[in-house]
């Protein structure tokens, strides 16, 4: 950065600098004392703000004007940093590029540098100074401050609101990002007397938002401060929606123009928590500064348990939702339930019973709003298990054999154990592990099943030890298992992706699988295709997971078209191989 020097070898003063020094000279009729005149013309002149100045104009002028304002790309860059030293430090052996990284990460020039950019992000800049005391003889005194915005497109990022108790006009909120809160002068609960020289007093907040729309170029507000200023830091929690939100449709927000909109899975930055029902939050990645409203939690959760009671109450206390009142007698009754699970025998599949007499939570999470999320970073060498949801028939063994033949070395499967004895041919560990019944009883009391059920009186079942051992091994484990066991794997320790393989439309599932002469059961001696009643099956099979398990999926493949689907899978497998992914905030702790 070049700085103008004058010929007495000083540096030249900014030309906005100088004249407010020139102003204030010759300005006779300020109410200040010639100690604060001398201290502010000092100010001016001094090399430290003159060199800010500067620093701004040149950053000002290299901004491309029609694109946004900078804004920061995170807001935990050390981390990041901190995360790709760890990683590189597991690497047994580094390339040069790989070297030269790690050397550059640990320079101090660029650890201050990610740490500035970080505060900035944070807002985290301000000092931390002890509230100054109130003088007892000062209360009289009322201060007042001009604020001045200049009205452009961008909404202002504030609300006001009268003030229950002393019926005055007062700053009800700021937009973290917004413009009020950029010009760090508007604070909740400041006051507002005059805008734009018009007095306030004993109007609407409608009354003083028609002013605002009337008014042109620069807006004066003059305000109360507030008595304590609320902290303006903004949070780094990251939650992952669970359900979708279109404030034009609420009925409640405080100011629609604030509400932020979101898909069920958006992944949202919390900025701000301190109201008890509203939040601040941006949507992750989104480079608009300004953050917008969305409902906390508990405004949530209350909404949900009152939609319920009212659809139960609408039939006389009889469940309504066909998926919650369907045969298994879902959430209407708590009896455990018996349902189908397919263990896989190589060619053959069989149909066994899962067994929930021990697993009969097939509740919904009850209430699922947000989930706290972080970025988990890829570790060389350690995959996450891949775990194939959906209902039965939908092609899961189809795709996760062929994800198998493209690697076997790679991928694996765990092999189930069974009670039944071995069969001429078998070989303990590759189709089955053969253990006695006790010893399989004794290890589902344990909790060592991730599923098991029994079939024609032999048990069969999946451990999680299985699981962790081809974790362990370096190799990626691919699972199919049936959705009850997605509370057992959902684990910190084992930190599943799990893939909801959904069937296409009716229609669809009908035409694509009558053209590739799907079979329905591959039995020796009962081989044949869908009827009409399985693959309706399919389908009411499908809505009831999505209701139960939604939350838990990390992405959904529809399985139309055999080959699209699995080029999807083979993406997402890669995916997870290689990208950072969002997974809930307690596996990375
Ligand atoms: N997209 C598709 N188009 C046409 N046929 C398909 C498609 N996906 C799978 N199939 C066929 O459907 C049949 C059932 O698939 P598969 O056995 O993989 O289902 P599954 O989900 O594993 O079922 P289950 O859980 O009952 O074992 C197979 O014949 C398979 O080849």
């Amino acid at each position: 950065m070049t700085s103008e020097v004058m010929s007495n070898g000083k540096k030249k003063l900014d030309p906005v600098l100088t004249e407010l020094c020139f102003n204030l000279q010759k300005a006779s009729n300020l109410p200040s004392t010639n100690e604060e005149l001398t201290f502010l013309n000092e100010l001016l002149q001094s090399k430290e703000l003159n060199a800010l100045v500067n620093i701004h104009n040149k950053i000002i002028s290299n901004v491309d004007k029609k694109r946004f304002f900078p804004v920061p790309a995170l807001s935990d860059g050390m981390q990041v940093l901190a995360d790709v030293l760890e990683l590189i430090l597991q690497k047994p052996r580094r390339s040069p590029d790989c070297q030269e990284l790690f050397f550059m990460l640990q320079k101090p020039h660029l650890q201050g540098l990610l740490c500035a950019h970080d505060a900035v992000a944070q807002k985290d800049y301000y000092p931390h100074l002890p509230d100054i005391p109130v003088e007892e003889d000062d209360e009289s005194e009322l201060t007042i401050k001009i604020v001045q915005l200049v009205k452009s497109n961008e909404p202002l990022g504030a609300t006001i609101k009268t003030d229950e108790q002393t019926g005055k006009i007062v700053i009800a909120r700021v937009m973290h990002g917004g413009a009020a809160d950029r010009s760090g002068l508007i604070h909740v609960g400041d006051e507002v007397v005059e805008v734009n020289a018009i007095n306030v007093e004993g109007k609407q907040p409608n009354d003083v938002l028609e002013i605002l729309q009337n008014s042109e170029g620069t807006i004066t507000f003059k305000l109360v401060p507030a008595e304590c200023k609320m902290n303006i830091r903004e949070s780094k929690v990251r939650v992952r929606a669970h359900f979708e939100y279109d404030s034009s449709l609420d009925p409640y927000i405080p100011c629609k123009e604030a509400g932020l909109d979101f898909k069920k899975g958006d992944v949202l930055h919390i900025v701000c928590q301190d109201d008890q029902y509203w939040w601040q939050a941006r949507k992750e990645g989104d480079k608009h500064m300004r953050a917008g409203l969305i409902p906390s939690r508990a405004l949530q959760e209350k909404r949900i348990i009152h939609e319920r009671q009212a659809q139960n109450e609408d039939e006389n206390g009889q469940c309504l939702d066909p998926v919650m009142a369907d045969e298994d007698g879902l959430t209407c009754s708590p009896k455990p339930t018996r349902c189908l699970v397919v263990a896989e025998n190589k060619n053959k599949t069989k149909k066994i019973i899962y067994d929930t007499a021990e697993n009969d939570d097939f509740d919904r999470e009850l209430i699922a709003t947000y989930e706290e999320v972080a970025k988990l970073y890829p570790r060389p060498g350690v995959y996450r298990p891949i775990v194939l949801i959906g209902p039965p028939g939908v092609g899961r063994n189809e795709l996760k054999r062929r994800l198998i033949d493209t690697d076997p070395g790679k991928f694996r499967t765990p092999t189930p154990f069974t009670s039944r004895s071995m069969k001429p041919g078998e070989v303990d560990g590759k189709e089955y592990f053969f253990v006695t019944r006790e010893r399989m009883e004794a290890d589902i009391e344990k909790g060592k099943f991730i599923e098991f059920g029994e079939y024609k009186g032999n048990l069969y079942g999946t451990s999680a030890d299985s699981v962790k051992a081809i974790v362990n091994s370096g190799q990626v484990c691919i699972l199919n298992p049936h959705y009850q066991a997605l509370k057992m794997l959902r684990t910190p320790q084992l930190k599943p992706y799990i893939i909801y393989i959904s069937p296409p439309s009716l229609d669809v599932l009908k035409e694509t699988r009558v053209a590739n002469h799907a079979r329905s059961t591959f039995d020796v001696h009962n081989s044949r295709g869908f009827t009409e009643e399985e693959f309706q099956d399919m389908i009411k099979h499908s809505e009831k997971i999505e209701f139960l398990y939604e939350h838990f999926f990390d992405e959904t493949i529809v399985n139309d078209d055999l080959l699209g689907a699995f080029s999807k899978l083979l993406a997402a497998v890669n995916r997870v191989e290689n990208e950072p992914l969002w997974v809930p905030a307690s596996w990375v702790q």
